[in-house]
């Protein structure tokens, strides 16, 4: 009972959190576009941020834009992107744009001087990547902070269950990642490639991402690759799903599904086969142990994470522990199984510059750590690097090169002034 009434009341407070008053230093942020995910991602999070102010907001449609100011309280309205990234009063920008306009604004943005959180995936592809993390404008005296915003690796859970294993005694991850068919409609810019979108670059690249923490390293291979492309007459080129295959360098494999468009598993497959899929809701992923064996018994390790991605709503961490004994002949004898449970909301230790509330959503743990890091603060140490970003589009690339799908389109702002 207890933990229902904790579920009501800290979702609850997550989207009406207390407004706390803002300090004389704050930074100001400017949204690109009336962005659907600007809310969860920088809106609400900033109530509660006493150095954050949303001060203005761009769309392309000043009408649009209006109406958006107006329902989140934003108290300028530009009438481009341009003169919201050229405005002198904003610090920071926050890019939530299509993935395909991810480099053109970033860039633009951080050639005008402001720091910029920029929405997963950072970019369309390793190129672009390397052009915009390795872009000489990061490296010069008073740098702006630019982050790709990877959100669920900087809540207390997810750094958490980092410590519940040794990553040289991993066997295999897995992560499942499904969204059932028809939350976002085949028009919606997920599926549009020329905006560079696709499964894989969606929940896809959260299945990436996570597994490259894991493992802590990058893939020797990707082993295997397919994608189901989106119906007929949605453009060809982008995928509703994609799942993968990969072997890394010290053995350990691991299985990615990215699902966004999930549908039947149900009973009497022919009747239900277009049904919406709701069975794998939440993202889940297992990482698997090699098994440990001390004279008869082996004792091996599963540990699953169930909505890793979004922990704040809900969460549980499952540590299996199998114990088999084994008789001289090599038949099981015993086995015995131990599951322990374990969630986690905020910090666990009170360690200098780990701050954090139960009902803070990932969004707000990332935002709490950008501005540590505009302000050269020590924070949490949770950061993505700009290395991280592009090693992360190379995987993205290399996976679609063995689905033998094209790679998502370079931007034709490509700035190749860089290295
Ligand atoms: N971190 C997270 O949890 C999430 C991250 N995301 C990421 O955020 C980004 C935006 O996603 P979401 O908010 O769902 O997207 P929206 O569909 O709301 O699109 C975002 C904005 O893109 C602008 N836009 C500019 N050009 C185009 C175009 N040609 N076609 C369509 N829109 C255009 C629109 O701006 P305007 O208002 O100017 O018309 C729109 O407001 C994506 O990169 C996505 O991956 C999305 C959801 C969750
Ligand atoms: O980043 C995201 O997280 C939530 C999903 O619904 C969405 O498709 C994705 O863009």
């Amino acid at each position: 009972m207890s933990s229902v009434i904790g579920f009501v009341k800290r979702n609850y407070t997550v989207l009406n959190p207390p407004t706390v008053a803002k300090s004389g230093d704050v930074l100001r942020f400017g949204i690109l576009g009336a962005a659907n995910i600007a809310p969860m991602g920088i809106i609400v999070p900033a109530k509660t941020h006493p150095e954050v102010i949303v001060a203005a907001v761009a769309a392309r449609d000043r009408k649009k834009a209006e109406a958006y100011a107006k329902k989140h309280q934003i108290p300028i309205v530009h009438d481009n992107y341009d003169n919201l990234i050229n405005d002198p009063s904003l610090d920071c920008i926050y890019n939530p744009l299509p993935n395909g306009l991810h480099y053109e604004w970033t860039i633009k943005a951080l050639k005008a001087g402001k720091h910029v959180l920029l929405e997963k995936p950072s970019v369309s592809n390793a190129t672009e990547a390397k052009s915009l993390f390795r872009h000489p404008l990061l490296s010069q005296p008073n740098a702006p902070v630019l982050l790709e915003a990877f959100h669920y690796r900087f809540h207390p859970a997810w750094q958490h269950f980092l410590t519940l294993f040794e990553k040289e005694d991993i066997e295999h991850v897995e992560v499942v990642n499904k969204l059932f068919a028809g939350m976002f409609p085949l028009k919606d810019i997920r599926f549009d490639y020329s905006l560079s979108g696709g499964a894989l670059m969606d929940f896809g690249t959260y299945a990436i991402s996570t597994v490259r923490q894991i493992i802590g390293s990058e893939p020797v291979a990707v082993t295997s690759a397919r994608v189901r492309l989106v119906p007929e007459p949605y453009d060809q080129r982008a995928e509703s799903a994609a799942y993968a295959s990969y072997e890394f360098p010290n053995g350990a494999t691991a299985d990615i599904t990215a699902d966004l468009y999930a549908k039947g598993g149900y009973w009497l497959p022919a009747l239900t086969k277009n049904w919406p899929d709701f069975n794998g809701a939440l993202p889940t992923l297992t990482v698997k142990l090699k098994g440990k064996t001390n004279g008869l018994n082996t004792s091996g390790k599963v540990i699953t994470f169930h909505n890793y991605m979004g922990p704040w709503l809900y969460h549980r961490i499952d540590i299996a522990t199998v114990t088999e004994t084994k008789d001289q002949q090599g038949k099981v004898v015993k086995s015995d199984k131990k599951v322990e449970y374990k969630k986690v909301y905020k910090w666990e230790t009170t360690e200098e510059g780990k701050k954090g509330e139960d009902y803070w959503a990932t969004y707000r743990y990332q935002l709490e750590e950008f501005v540590n890091r505009v302000k050269g603060r020590k924070g949490s140490g949770v950061w993505v690097d700009p290395e991280d970003s592009i090693r992360q589009m190379e995987m993205v690339d290399a996976t679609y090169e063995k689905a033998k799908r094209p790679l998502r389109p370079t931007s034709a702002a490509l700035d190749t002034s860089g290295p």
